[in-house]
Parts: structure tokens; C-alpha cells; sequence
């Protein structure tokens, strides 16, 4: 058997989606829809308030294209503060004109393959940050994707050695450097909590960083050998005025 990775959790993380169901929307009375816009404001100004006080991450995100229309993600520190959080969305009288086209259950995840050496992770400042993301202060463009890495044949991941797989890391790292200050990456596990099993989140202020880099990376061993890709979701951040003019007729 291969050394499993060594790997550090921080918070877990709830990619909650959803779609507005527009004809429902615009056939309810202004009464209704101004309660469940106060409703809705409510619900994001108390998450907006514990990523302030960093004890949980949140951010609304509006998603482009078909595959949804809203994204709440949620930085909590365990699963029942995760799913108390969408069944009081579930309770508002907004979530009546809404779907859930998709969601994705994973923990916050930092692999052991290039900590530095001597220092305990633990001890390292720069880490709780990358542990507990402050959504708020993430750049505005979102992109959302889960993936696997590849096991199939004599191209399967898991079966490589430590030493293989810190050296394709090190590679994916380096391509990955090029892009700081440009895009942030949180790299959430959900290996036994969700289909995949990892959650990609980037963060970037032209969205044209998301398509460079992933780009680039699908020429890098790590993703052209072994990655797996799920669906790609993509989107802008939305402070509560720009949810209200989002819905507003
Ligand atoms: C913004 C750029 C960027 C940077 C700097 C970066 C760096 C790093 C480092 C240094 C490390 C290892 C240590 C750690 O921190 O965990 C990782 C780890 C990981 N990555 Fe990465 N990655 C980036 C970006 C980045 C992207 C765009 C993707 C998606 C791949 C693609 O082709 O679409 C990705 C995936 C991952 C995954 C799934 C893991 C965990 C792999 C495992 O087997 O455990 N990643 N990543």
C-alpha cells in the first residue's frame, strides 16, 4: 500500500446553489416579495457578520448560465452548523421561489506535500487564514469545481509513491505560483463526504485568470495524467444592495 498524504483540516465548507424560480417570482404580490427580500437580507447579513468576526466564512455569489442562479457558500467548523445554516435559508420565505440544482459538502484541506520542513503546521501564521477563509476578503469572480484524481489502469494516483507524488505536486505548485497575487485557491477534501473528491474554489478579479490557469494546468502531469473534472460553475459576488437589485423587478 502507498503512504497516505498527511493532511491538515480546517473548517468544513457547504457550496449551497440555487435557482430561482423566476415565473413564481414575478406572479407573487410586491407584499410578498418585499417579506422574503427582508427575510433573505436578514439571513445574509447575520452570515455576513460571523465572516466579519471570522467565525464562520460566508459569501453570495450570482452564477452565470443555466446550472444556477445563486451560490451561498458557507465556512463553518462542523457539519451541523453547516446544514443548520441551509435549512434557516430552507426556512425563509425567499427559499420559496428557489431550487437546489446542486450543493457540495467538503473540508477545508492542506496536504503535507511541501510544508515546510521543522515547522509544525500548527505553528505556521500564515496557515489559520488558508484554514478558516474570510470570504469577504477574497477577490470578486468565483469559480466552483469538484475533481478526482484519475485511478484507472496504470494511470491511478493513489498508487504512486510518496516521493512520486510530492515530485507532480511540486510541479502543480510552481505553475500554481505564477497566478499569486492573481487567484486564490481553497482546496477543499470531500474524499467520504461528497461524490468527488476534492472542491476547487478560486477567487480572481478578471475571470480570464480562471481560464489561464486551469488551462495551463491541464498541460501539468497532475491534471493532464490524473485529473478528473466535475462541473464548472462561475460567478461575481454580491453585496446585500446588489441581492436586492438582483431580484428586484
Ligand atoms: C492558485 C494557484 C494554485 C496554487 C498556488 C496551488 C498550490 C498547491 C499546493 C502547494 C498544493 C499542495 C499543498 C497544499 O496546500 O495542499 C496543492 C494541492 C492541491 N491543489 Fe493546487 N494550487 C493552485 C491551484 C489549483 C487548481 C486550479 C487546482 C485544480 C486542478 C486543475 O487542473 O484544474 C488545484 C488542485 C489541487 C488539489 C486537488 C490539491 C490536493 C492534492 C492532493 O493530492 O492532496 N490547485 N495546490
Amino acid at each position: 500500500m502507498s503512504e497516505p498524504t498527511q493532511t491538515i483540516e480546517g473548517w468544513y465548507a457547504l457550496h449551497d446553489f440555487r435557482t430561482i424560480d423566476w415565473h413564481a417570482w414575478k406572479a407573487a404580490s410586491e407584499e410578498i416579495r418585499a417579506d422574503a427580500l427582508r427575510e433573505l437580507t436578514a439571513y445574509t447579513e447575520k452570515y455576513r457578520a460571523d465572516d466579519q468576526n471570522r467565525t464562520g466564512g460566508f459569501g453570495v455569489y450570482t452564477i452565470a448560465g443555466h446550472k444556477a442562479d445563486l451560490l451561498f457558500v458557507h465556512f463553518r467548523s462542523t457539519v451541523s452548523d453547516l446544514m443548520d445554516s441551509e435549512t434557516e435559508f430552507d426556512k425563509t420565505s425567499f427559499a420559496t421561489f428557489t431550487k437546489k440544482p446542486y450543493s457540495y459538502l467538503s473540508i477545508v484541506e492542506l496536504s503535507s506535500y511541501l510544508s515546510k520542513p521543522d515547522i509544525a503546521p500548527e505553528d505556521d501564521p500564515q496557515l489559520l487564514p488558508r484554514l478558516r477563509p474570510q470570504l469577504s476578503e477574497m477577490m470578486p469572480h468565483i469559480c466552483f469545481y469538484p475533481m478526482n484524481k484519475r485511478r484507472s489502469g496504470n494511470d491511478n494516483w493513489f498508487m504512486l509513491s510518496m516521493e512520486e507524488r510530492v515530485q507532480l505536486m511540486r510541479s502543480h505548485g510552481m505553475i500554481g505560483r505564477k497566478y499569486a497575487g492573481r487567484v486564490t485557491q481553497i482546496i477543499t477534501g470531500s474524499a467520504g463526504l461528497d461524490d468527488w473528491e476534492w472542491g476547487v474554489t478560486l477567487y480572481a478579479n478578471d475571470p480570464l485568470e480562471f481560464k489561464k490557469l486551469v488551462y495551463e494546468m491541464r498541460f501539468d502531469e497532475v491534471s493532464a495524467r490524473y485529473g478528473e473534472f466535475g462541473v464548472f460553475y462561475v460567478g461575481h459576488v454580491v453585496n446585500d444592495q446588489e441581492l436586492v437589485d438582483f431580484l428586484q423587478l
